[in-house]
Parts: structure tokens; sequence; C-alpha cells
């Protein structure tokens, strides 16, 4: 990905993704190309870690088709490729994973080489400077020797992404990628993100639940609602305050940022305006 060898995207088309009999992604359409940021954003079970999971491959498509589109080459059926050569293409940081014991931070990084290293763990002689610089990216150089089993949330948040870094791919999908981590390594992480995107030209898909980060960061904003894509197109156009309120079963209201130029959403609470009043008249004399 840092050294990604060629760009690819990615496109779903018609996804029908189940749970048993339970059909809970009902034919979602995205596409992420290289270069660019898409947000999938929704309410809690509307289907956006199934999504993305389909998307790696991790969970199966009960229909519809996910291909991989190489910029210069042929595009290629993601269901039916190599598992290698798929994990050379697309990573995903999902949402929480079992933390190994007994393992290194290095050790997990060093995991990210998979695709790489063959049955008979063939020589990968990029493996180890990618490794470094994944660590490097993340700020985890200096936890390389330690065991993740004693890192704390956002350590271990920032040692699980170098992984997905490590492995080089020009398609990268996060799960709700700030969780746990502090105001300094939520905020290097999105400049992160956006370097990887116009520096580096990575495809990038991330699921986040702050509706005014997802209008920072990203080109295209994808609302999830009850399985189906209820809007998609940039964040001044996907996050209407209608449509959100709607999606969300709570009135929201939305302004530009006059320093930023940014969309800025807030969702009105029962005491939002009494906090207000309150406010106004301690200022008040
Ligand atoms: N392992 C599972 N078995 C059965 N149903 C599941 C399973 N995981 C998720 N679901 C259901 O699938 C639907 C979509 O869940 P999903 O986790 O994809 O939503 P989400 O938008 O990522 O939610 P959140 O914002 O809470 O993380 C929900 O109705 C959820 O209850």
């Amino acid at each position: 990905m840092i050294e990604a060898t060629e760009l690819s995207g990615l496109e779903a088309s018609d996804l029908v993704l189940r749970y048993g009999d339970r059909d809970v992604v009902h034919g979602a359409a995205l596409t992420l190309e290289p270069g660019r940021i898409l947000a999938l954003v929704g309410p809690n079970g509307s289907g956006k870690s199934t999504l993305l999971r389909a998307l790696a491959r991790l969970h199966p498509a009960s229909s519809g088709a996910i291909t991989v589109t190489p910029s210069d080459g042929p595009a290629a059926d993601a269901l039916m490729m190599k598992r290698s050569d798929f994990a050379r293409h697309v990573t995903l940081l999902s949402q929480s994973r079992p933390v190994p014991h007994g393992l290194s931070v290095r050790d997990v990084v060093e995991f990210g080489r998979h695709p790489y290293r063959g049955r008979w763990r063939a020589a990968d002689p990029e493996g180890a400077s990618a490794v470094e610089r994944a660590m490097e990216l993340t700020g985890i150089t200096a936890l390389a020797g330690r065991g993740v089993h004693e890192l704390s949330g956002g350590q271990l948040q920032r040692v699980w992404l170098a992984g997905c870094l490590a492995q080089d791919t020009s398609v990268l999908l996060l799960d709700e990628p700030t969780n746990h981590l502090d105001l300094r390594y939520k905020v290097e992480i999105f400049d992160l993100l956006h370097d990887l995107a116009r520096v580096h030209g990575v495809a990038i898909g991330v699921v986040l639940h702050d509706l005014d980060e997802a209008a920072a960061i990203a080109d295209h904003v994808v609302v999830l609602s009850d399985g189906r894509i209820a809007a998609a197109g940039p964040a001044s156009e996907a996050l209407d305050a209608d449509l959100l309120s709607d999606v969300y079963s709570i009135p929201i209201v939305t302004h530009t940022d006059p320093l930023t130029g940014r969309l800025r959403t807030r969702a009105v609470g029962r005491h939002s305006e009494r906090r207000n009043s309150t406010t106004e008249r301690s200022i008040d004399p």
C-alpha cells in the first residue's frame, strides 16, 4: 500500500448479504477508486460492518458481484481470486480482533506480509522494510518488542493498522479505525488516510459513526439504512438534514462551518435547547 506495486479499486454490485435466512444487506452497490476515500455511515445495525467484511471476502455474498479493478489491466472477479492474490489487493482493519498471547508487536505487524510469503515462508525481500515503514507511519516503532497483550486499546489499534499497511495493498478497508484512539492519534490516523489516498493512490473505504469526520475526510459518503443505500455522493449532498433525521430517527440539523467550509451535523436531543438557554442566561447579565 505504501509501496503498492499497482493501483486498483474495488467494485461491488447488487450485493445481498445474510445471516442464516435473514437478509441484512439488500442489493448494495459501491465503488472504491484509487486515490479516493469513501465513508460508509449509518445507524447501529444498518449493515456497515457486514458490507465491509463482504468486500474483504470475510462474509459470503448470497448474490451479487465484487470486482477488483486494476488501473492498467483487466478487472478480476474478487470472489474467484486465489486467496493470496486477493490479499495482495485488499486488506481490512476490522472492528475487533482476538489479542494473540505471546506475540510481540513486530510479530503481529509481520503477519501482514503473509500474502508474499507463500506456503514455505519463501523469501520476502520487501518484507523487513515494509514492516519498519508501517510501524513508523503508525507511531509504534518504540513498541516493536513489547507483547501485544500488554498494550492499551489505542496502541493495539495502531498495531492492527500497521499490519494492514505492511500488507502493501492498493485497497484499504477500515471499520471504525479511530476507536480507542486519543485526540492526537485520531487526527494522525485521518492525516495518514488522507496521505495514503492522495499521495499513494490507495482506494479507501472506511466505516465511521461520526458524520462530521466522514464529511471532513471522504470524497464520497454512502449512507446505509436498514441494509439499503439511502444516499450516496459528496458529503454536501449525501448528508442531507431531512434524510439523516429520517435514517437516524432523531432531528438532525446541518450547517457549513465558516472556518473550514465543511459540513457539520448536530443531532437535536430533548435537552439541547434548554442547555443553550441556560448558557445564554448565564452570559446575559
Ligand atoms: N453474527 C451475526 N449473526 C446474526 N446476525 C448478525 C450477526 N452480526 C450482525 N448481525 C445483524 O446484521 C445486521 C447488520 O449488522 P452490522 O454489524 O453489519 O451493522 P453495523 O451497521 O455495522 O452496526 P454497528 O454500527 O452497531 O457496528 C444487524 O441487524 C445485526 O443484528
